[in-house]
């Protein structure tokens, strides 16, 4: 999840999300469309500046504000996509946009999660090659989790479910990478005490370093200090506005870029990880 990214499924906000009603998608109150529109711009620079190739998902107008936040509606392993299937029930239309933009781009689909069974890509994190970690939470559900495990056990990937706290209710978004942020290949940021202990377990055995990203940012970012991008190992991308959580970054190693993001992210409780749908990283 960390290797340099050279290829990318993003969705540039538009209408849709300028003519969103905050209160139906849980937008926080300071969000502002036409702002958020031009932060996602001077983000989507930071991501192409890198070399990396976006393939792009167009808002057509069609009414889905959450679709730029690319990291969900499908996952890809080394043999295709996964498309996936959303927990939020306003984002059910996303799924079908992905498969739309692989096949445009000749991306072969390697399976599909079907009803009763729900995954979010924000829930999965690949701890190594073959070893994929899914929180079970409000987005992604047991039936969701057994369907990723057949569909990518013939490629030798062992899917792992670990429970999520609640946190803050339905409504809210969490996932699995709103408490864990690969930033180099054994070493990621993470919220200790929102951590499933089997995952935190797993990552101690499998030789992560953890950095302990404070609390008090933690808080005042609605989580999104956490959710950072890694664009090639030590390399990342964050939201502007917390110093702390920088600097243990830089503490460990990380070169770190950070973008203003008042009106896109914390509102939308999406950040650099969700905007993006890494398709091809070597
Ligand atoms: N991978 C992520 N953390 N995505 C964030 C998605 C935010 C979006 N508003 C939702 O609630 O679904």
């Amino acid at each position: 999840m960390t290797a340099p990214l050279k290829r990318v499924l993003m969705r540039r906000p538009g209408s849709s999300l300028q003519n969103a009603n905050a209160a139906e998608w849980h937008y926080g109150p300071g969000f502002d469309g036409a702002r958020a529109i031009e932060q996602f711009g001077v983000f989507a620079d930071l991501v192409a500046a890198c070399g990396t190739e976006i393939i792009w998902i167009e808002d057509s107008g069609d009414g889905m504000a959450d679709a730029m936040f690319t990291h969900d509606p499908s996952l890809v392993s080394d043999k295709g996509a996964i498309i996936l299937r959303m927990g939020k029930p306003g984002r059910v239309g996303e799924p079908a946009l992905h498969a739309a933009a692989y096949r445009a781009a000749g991306i072969p689909i390697l399976g599909e999660i079907k009803a009763p069974g729900q995954v979010e890509g924000g829930d999965c994190i690949w701890v190594d090659d073959l070893t994929l970690a899914v929180g079970r939470g409000v987005r992604t559900n047991q039936a969701g989790i057994e369907q990723l495990g057949e569909i990518l056990s013939p490629l030798g990937v062992t899917v792992l479910g670990y429970d999520l706290p609640l946190g803050n209710g339905a409504d809210a978004c969490l996932h699995l990478m709103s408490v864990m942020s690969p930033l180099d290949e054994k070493l990621a940021l993470v919220y200790a005490p929102m951590l499933p202990v089997g995952f935190w377990q797993l990552l101690k055995d499998r030789g992560y370093t953890l950095v302990e990203a404070p609390r008090n940012e933690f808080e005042a970012s609605n989580g999104l200090n956490l959710n950072v991008l890694a664009l090639t190992p030590g390399e990342v991308i964050m939201v502007d506005g917390f110093p702390k959580t920088r600097a243990l970054m830089e503490q460990a190693g990380c070169k770190v870029t950070a973008f203003e993001a008042d009106a896109l992210c914390i509102p939308c409780e999406g950040g650099p990880t969700c905007l993006t749908r890494p398709a091809w990283r070597e």
